[in-house]
């Protein structure tokens, strides 16, 4: 539903973004990524025609967001960063004058924002004026707005920035429920927010794209890898090291800590290990080596982020009024 090709854009003479390509299908969320500067949202602006391209091409449902922009256009919904609202009118004014705008009259007009309503669960706000509305709420009416019209493709722009966590929570429910059917694009800086919704995951780093697989393939990328932790009791050290090394699953085994009897071991395996705690158990429990703690810790996006990104952008938009 999303083609981005080869997409490029230069501020000056600096490529801000260089080069990137994508692709979003229906049925995928993509967790779009990067630290700041590294070119998101003049990629999301481009994506949603409110900023040309250099080089390179976008197409939305087959239509070219420069050759087409208004066909292009009605199959997405736009949720930008600190979407804005007409804060003097009720929810249902607003979501009413937005249908209108979308085309949107008589029933059609009625049952989408019915539709809307509902899914973002606003009954209670109907008739309250939006300046008095939470920033949870106020959030909820910019999402209705976006989907009135039961776009394809949806695209959103730090969904979750600023909401409480039960808020954060609801909000990543709706999504990943829409993303069942829709082809959607969240840009974020929050980590756990990738693996709670997205199907894929895409970084960029200062205009270029450094990494594209499953939120899974990028964990499998953190420098420790899953590893099992375990803390034995009176042993000796160099015995339960070189037993454990000799598993053939076993790929490094590190002395985490040492002290008062107590050993504590990181157990590497080599690729994926779902098994592999339960092997080193069977180990312990053969040699009868007293253990008061053993568990799976799986790699952490985060430290994967911090080894794929290196921006050191200070934010600065050069050139920009
Ligand atoms: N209008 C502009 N004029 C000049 N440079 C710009 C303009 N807009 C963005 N840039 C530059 O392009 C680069 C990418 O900026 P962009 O805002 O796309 O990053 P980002 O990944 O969205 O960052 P953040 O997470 O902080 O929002 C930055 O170096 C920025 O300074």
């Amino acid at each position: 539903m999303i083609e981005a090709t080869n997409v490029t854009r230069y501020f000056g003479d600096k490529a801000a973004v260089a080069g990137v390509s994508f692709s979003v299908g229906k049925g995928e969320v993509l967790g779009f990524l990067g630290p700041n500067g590294a070119g998101k949202s003049t990629t999301m602006r481009m994506i949603t025609g409110f900023l040309p391209l250099s080089g390179g091409r976008i197409a939305i449902g087959g239509c070219d967001i420069a050759e087409k922009p208004v066909e292009a256009k009605r199959l997405f919904g736009y949720l930008p960063e600190n979407a804005p609202a007409y804060q003097d009118m009720s929810v249902a004014g607003f979501l009413d004058f937005s249908a209108s705008i979308r085309g949107l009259s008589g029933k059609a007009r009625s049952e989408a924002i019915a539709r809307a309503v509902k899914l973002c669960h606003l009954e209670k706000v109907m008739h309250q004026s939006i300046d008095t509305l939470s920033k949870g709420y106020h959030h909820r009416v910019c999402f209705a707005q976006a989907i009135l019209h039961d776009p394809p493709v949806l695209i959103l722009d730090e969904p979750t920035d600023g909401l409480d966590p039960n808020q954060k929570h609801e909000m990543r429910e709706l999504i990943r429920e829409m993303g069942k059917s829709k082809a959607i694009i969240v840009s974020t800086h929050i980590l756990e927010e990738v693996e709670a919704i997205c199907t894929r995951v895409i970084i960029i780093d200062r205009g270029e794209l450094v990494f594209n697989g499953t939120p899974q393939q990028l964990k499998e990328k953190a420098p420790h890898g899953d590893r099992v932790l375990v803390t034995l009791l009176q042993v000796a050290a160099d015995d339960v090291r070189a037993a454990l090394e000799k598993l053939p699953q076993v790929r490094l085994v590190e002395t985490v800590k040492q002290e008062n009897n107590k050993l504590t071991l990181a157990i590497h395996p080599s690729g994926r290990a779902d098994d592999f705690a339960l092997t080193v158990k069977r180990l312990l429990d053969e040699r009868k080596w007293e253990f008061c703690e053993l568990h799976t810790q799986s790699g952490k996006l985060d430290e994967v982020f911090r080894c794929l990104t290196t921006s050191d952008s200070t934010g600065r938009k050069e050139g920009a009024a």
